[in-house]
C-alpha cells in the first residue's frame, strides 16, 4: 500500500473500504481534522439559517426592519436568526459565536441544543452564554469522552488543578480559591479513586501541603505518601489529626487577625501559610462506629470536620471528600458536612437517592443524567456546584503506578509543617527482592 493511501485511511477518506468507520474508531481526533470539521462547518455554512428557522431560533422583524427590507431592500421580510460573530474551530469540534436578535434568550437556545446536535450532525452541542446577548454553541465532532486526553495546555497553576475533560470538549479544573470544599459520590468502580488520583496528581505540583485521611488502613493514599504531609489510617488517628487541624485552623486566625485581614490571600506573601488540602478517602468510615462508648469519639469527629468546613476556607484549608453515599443515615453531622462541600461531583451511583444527595440541590436535570451513567463507562461523573451549573466529565485513565512517581518526584515540595511531623510515617523504602542475591559462581 503507498503512503497516500495508508495516510487516506488513516484519516478516514477511503470510505469505500470502511476507512471511514476505521478512523473513527482509532483515531476520532485525526478524523475530526481531517474529514469531520470541513464537513460540519459546510454543513454548518449551507444550512444555518433554514435549521434555525425550523428550530424555532428566530423572530419578527422589527416593524421599521420589516419596512426597509421590503421598500429600500426590495427583499422578502424574512425572520431573524441570531447572527454568527465567530466560528472558531478546535481540536474536538466547532465553537460559534451568536448574537441573540431581541426576543430571544440563551435558555430558548439551549432547549433546542438536541435539535442542532442533529441538524448539524454533531456528537453534542452545549450552549453556554458568554457576555449579556451573546451564547456560545460548543459542538464536539466525536466522543471527547471516549478516551481522554487533557490538552497539553491545561496545567496546574495558582491552586487550580485541571483533572478532567467536560463532554463540550472543554476542561474541567478544580479552583480550590473559587470552590474551597468538594464532595466526590459513587458506586463502587464507578471512578473515584482515579479521580482523586488525578487531582493529586495536580496537586502534588503546586506548592501545597497535602493531608491524606483513609481509613481503609491507606490502601488507597499510602501510594501518594512522598507528597503527604501528614497520613491518618484510622478513624482514631483522623481524629486527632482533624483535632491538630482545626488548632492549626484557630492559629492561623490569630495570624490573619494581628495582620488585620480576613483571609489568607490578603496576607503578605512571606507571612503566608501554605494552603492545605485534606484529602478524606471513604467518609463513611469516620462515621461508623461498633459500639456505644465510641459514639463520642465519632461525634466529637465529625464537628471538629464540620467546623473545618464551616470557617477553614479562610485560613486555605481545603477538604476534598469522598465517599459512596453521603446521606442523614450516616449520622450526626452528616448533612451539616455535606452542606459545606460546595463542589460536587457525581459518578454513577446505585440509587436515585445518592444521585439527589450530591446533585439535588444543584439542578434535577443533573441528578438524571448521573442516573443514567452507563456502567461500562466508569469516570465519566456529572460535575456541578450550588451556582446551578452542571456538565458530564470523565477524568483521563491513569494508574497508580503514575501517580506514585509523581508524588515521588515531587517530593521535594512537600511542607515542612512540625504541627504535622507526628502523623507523617516514614516514607516506604522500596522493598527488598525476593529472590536472594545471586553468588558469583568460581
Ligand atoms: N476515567 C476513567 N477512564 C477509564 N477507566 C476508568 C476511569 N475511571 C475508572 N476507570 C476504571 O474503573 C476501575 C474502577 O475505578 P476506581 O478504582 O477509581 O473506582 P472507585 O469508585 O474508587 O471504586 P472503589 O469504591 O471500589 O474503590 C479502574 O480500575 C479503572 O480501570
Amino acid at each position: 500500500m503507498s503512503d497516500w493511501s495508508l495516510w487516506l485511511e488513516a484519516t478516514g477518506a477511503l470510505a469505500g473500504a470502511g476507512g471511514v468507520g476505521y478512523a473513527k474508531a482509532r483515531a476520532p481526533r485525526v478524523y475530526w481534522s481531517t474529514v469531520g470539521l470541513p464537513l460540519t462547518w459546510g454543513r454548518f455554512a449551507w444550512s444555518y439559517r433554514s435549521t434555525m428557522d425550523v428550530c424555532g431560533l428566530t423572530v419578527q422583524p422589527t416593524g421599521l426592519r420589516a419596512f426597509m427590507t421590503r421598500n429600500l431592500a426590495r427583499r422578502e421580510v424574512r425572520p431573524v436568526a441570531p447572527k454568527v460573530r465567530r466560528i472558531r474551530p478546535t481540536s474536538t469540534g466547532l465553537r460559534v459565536t451568536l448574537r441573540l436578535p431581541a426576543g430571544l434568550e440563551p435558555v430558548d437556545v439551549a432547549v433546542s441544543s438536541e435539535r442542532l446536535r442533529h441538524a448539524f450532525g454533531v456528537q453534542s452541542v452545549t450552549v453556554a452564554e458568554t457576555k449579556p446577548g451573546y451564547v456560545e454553541l460548543r459542538m464536539t465532532g466525536y466522543d471527547v469522552l471516549r478516551r481522554v486526553r487533557l490538552p497539553r495546555k491545561a496545567r496546574p497553576r495558582d491552586l487550580v488543578v485541571p483533572v478532567a475533560l467536560r463532554e463540550d470538549g472543554t476542561v474541567f479544573e478544580r479552583d480550590y480559591r473559587k470552590m474551597p470544599h468538594g464532595l466526590t459520590l459513587g458506586a463502587n468502580s464507578s471512578g473515584k479513586s482515579m479521580y482523586q488520583r488525578n487531582l493529586v496528581m495536580g496537586l502534588a505540583k503546586l506548592p501545597v501541603g497535602l493531608v491524606g485521611i483513609d481509613c481503609k488502613r491507606g490502601v488507597e493514599h499510602s501510594r501518594y505518601l512522598p507528597r503527604l504531609s501528614a497520613l491518618a489510617t484510622d478513624p482514631d488517628m483522623a481524629g486527632r489529626l482533624i483535632d491538630a487541624l482545626v488548632l492549626e485552623m484557630s492559629e492561623r486566625f490569630d495570624l490573619l487577625a494581628l495582620h488585620g485581614v480576613s483571609d489568607l490571600w490578603d496576607l503578605p506573601e512571606k507571612l503566608r501559610p501554605v494552603p492545605l488540602v485534606v484529602l478524606v478517602d471513604e467518609v463513611a468510615e469516620l462515621f461508623f462506629v461498633t459500639s456505644k462508648k465510641e459514639e463520642a469519639a465519632r461525634d466529637r469527629t465529625v464537628m471538629q470536620l464540620v467546623r473545618l468546613g464551616q470557617m477553614a476556607r479562610a485560613v486555605g484549608i481545603y477538604l476534598e471528600v469522598c465517599g459512596q453515599r453521603f446521606g442523614s443515615d450516616l449520622g450526626r453531622g452528616a448533612t451539616a458536612l455535606r452542606a459545606q462541600l460546595t463542589g460536587r461531583v457525581v459518578h454513577r451511583v446505585n440509587d436515585k437517592q445518592t444521585a439527589e444527595m450530591g446533585l439535588g440541590d444543584i439542578a434535577p436535570e443533573a441528578v438524571v443524567s448521573a442516573t443514567s451513567i452507563r456502567v461500562d463507562r466508569p469516570g465519566v461523573a456529572v460535575a456541578g456546584d450550588t451556582s446551578g451549573g452542571w456538565s458530564r466529565i470523565r477524568t483521563p485513565e491513569t494508574t497508580p503506578a503514575q501517580a506514585a512517581a509523581v508524588c515521588r518526584e515531587y517530593a521535594h515540595l512537600t511542607p515542612d509543617l512540625p504541627f504535622l511531623a507526628s502523623f507523617r510515617p516514614p516514607v516506604a523504602i522500596p522493598p527488598m527482592p525476593t529472590t536472594p542475591p545471586s553468588v558469583p559462581q568460581p
